[in-house]
């Protein structure tokens, strides 16, 4: 097997199977750490884990797991996918991640690059931008769970691990492999543990992924990713074929949002508009075991309709702190995420057989309530948004980032199925 992935969150994982697919890599993204004896045939697999915001030790553990699975099956690289933002607890978890995977596999060295142009995710020395915004300043500084308050790559990267980090300057990125390649070097030779890569437009990715093709270990976002399979491309399959087998075929489908990015905010906004929709209370989440089944029956009444109903919990940053203030950040988010579970569980036993659920947090929790054990990776609704259809029965999710996709992607996602 060529790339052996960990992902630290569901979409993250989507993500990143998606832009390989539509390289041509074949891909099989697994859910949880497989049971040993498992076989997969693929030119990459993606596990999935719900690592990003939990305690770094367990972080550490799940990740370790994922590694020894994907060793066993002799890859040739190791891919450590984390967020276009960077999301980390203040604590944070891609540092003792990428310390643990280096020692694991006997590596001092690794890039950093959570880079994905496309998206409007840019490095400049060291700095990470979102559409052109310090990282600091965009709506990440709000995120329920994991709120970024610094844009510096190396400081936070730092803050969370052993080593020193540097960084691979743009203009370096802009001469080309070999450039790159040097300034790799020269960090190294200084000491530094980690560099983080600057990426600024597509030709800077497909630089960055021919540069890192000799290293054990690379570390960033989907669009590292990309550039890799690009690098690859003499190699690979037809897209088209690569993506066949994670074409959507339901005809139930629900949309669950439990995402507060900004972008979601926005399509949830567009959505409710024209579609039923049922915002989710979070008292009742917190204090009454029977809400899930009342959220099902509404549901239930709504399908059949020319839009799928969506259940959202989305609020803006106002609503969001005063939830917070009131109930405790993690008692609420956490008690959100059981009901989204609980709902996608009533769902599914019910004959819903499509999901399209914005939010890594909430992506996850849907995914570990179903119990799909992994998926079929298919075309991409929107850069970064694959469909994708469970190995082990015929249900199809769209496992939405919460700021990917634009203001229509909800009605896009019913659109675009073939
Ligand atoms: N109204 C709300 N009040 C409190 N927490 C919420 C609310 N809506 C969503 N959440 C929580 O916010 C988190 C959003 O994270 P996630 O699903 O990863 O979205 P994103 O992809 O935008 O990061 C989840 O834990 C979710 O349960
Ligand atoms: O890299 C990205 O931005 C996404 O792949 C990702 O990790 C999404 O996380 P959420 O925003 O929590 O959905």
């Amino acid at each position: 097997m060529r790339l052996g992935i960990i992902a630290d969150d569901f979409t993250g994982a989507t993500d990143i199977a998606g832009f390989l697919v539509a390289n041509g890599l074949s891909t099989i993204q697994l859910n949880g750490v497989p049971e040993a004896g498992l076989q997969v045939e693929a030119d990459a697999v993606v596990i999935s884990l719900k690592s990003r915001s939990c305690p770094a030790d367990e972080a550490v553990t799940m990740s370790l797991a994922a590694l020894e699975w994907l060793r066993a099956r002799d890859c040739e690289q190791f891919f450590f996918k984390y967020c276009s933002t960077f999301d980390s607890t203040p604590r944070g978890n891609i540092g003792p991640v990428t310390d643990a995977l280096l020692d694991a596999l006997g590596e001092d060295f690794t890039v950093i690059c959570p880079a994905l142009p496309v998206n409007g995710r840019t490095i400049y020395n060291g700095y990470l931008f979102v559409n052109g915004v310090p990282l600091a300043e965009s709506g990440m500084r709000h995120h329920p769970v994991t709120p970024m308050t610094d844009s510096n790559l190396m400081r936070l990267m730092e803050a969370q691990s052993t080593g020193k980090c540097g960084d691979v300057h743009a203009d370096d990125v802009a001469r080309g492999v070999e450039a790159v390649k040097a300034s790799l070097d020269a960090l190294r030779g200084k000491g530094m543990r980690y560099a983080v890569l600057d990426v600024l437009n597509a030709a800077d990715v497909a630089t960055v992924g021919k540069a890192v093709a000799g290293m054990r270990l690379v570390t960033g976002g989907s669009g590292l990713a990309d550039g890799m399979a690009k690098a690859w491309t003499d190699r690979l399959s037809d897209p088209a074929q690569a993506a066949a087998a994670g074409r959507p075929s339901g005809e139930r489908p629900v949309v669950l949002s439990g995402s507060c990015s900004q972008m979601t905010n926005a399509q949830v906004a567009a959505y409710k508009d024209e579609a039923p929709a049922c915002p989710i209370d979070v008292v009742r989440c917190l204090s009454d075991e029977g809400y899930a089944d009342e959220l099902f029956a509404w549901v239930r009444d709504q399908q059949g309709g020319d839009l799928a109903p969506l259940v959202y919990a989305t609020t803006d940053p106002d609503e969001l702190a005063r939830i917070q203030k009131q109930h405790g950040a993690e008692q609420a988010s956490g008690a959100v995420e059981r009901t989204f579970g609980q709902l996608a569980k009533l769902l599914a036993e019910d004959g819903t057989d499509t999901f399209i659920v914005a939010g890594g947090e909430t992506s996850g929790i849907v995914v570990q309530s179903l119990g799909v054990t992994g998926f079929h990776i298919g075309p991409q609704i929107a850069p970064g948004v694959p469909w994708v259809r469970a190995v082990d029965r015929p249900i199809s999710l769209a496992l939405k980032s919460g700021n990917f996709g634009g203001p229509r992607f909800f009605f896009d996602a019913q659109e675009k199925r073939g």
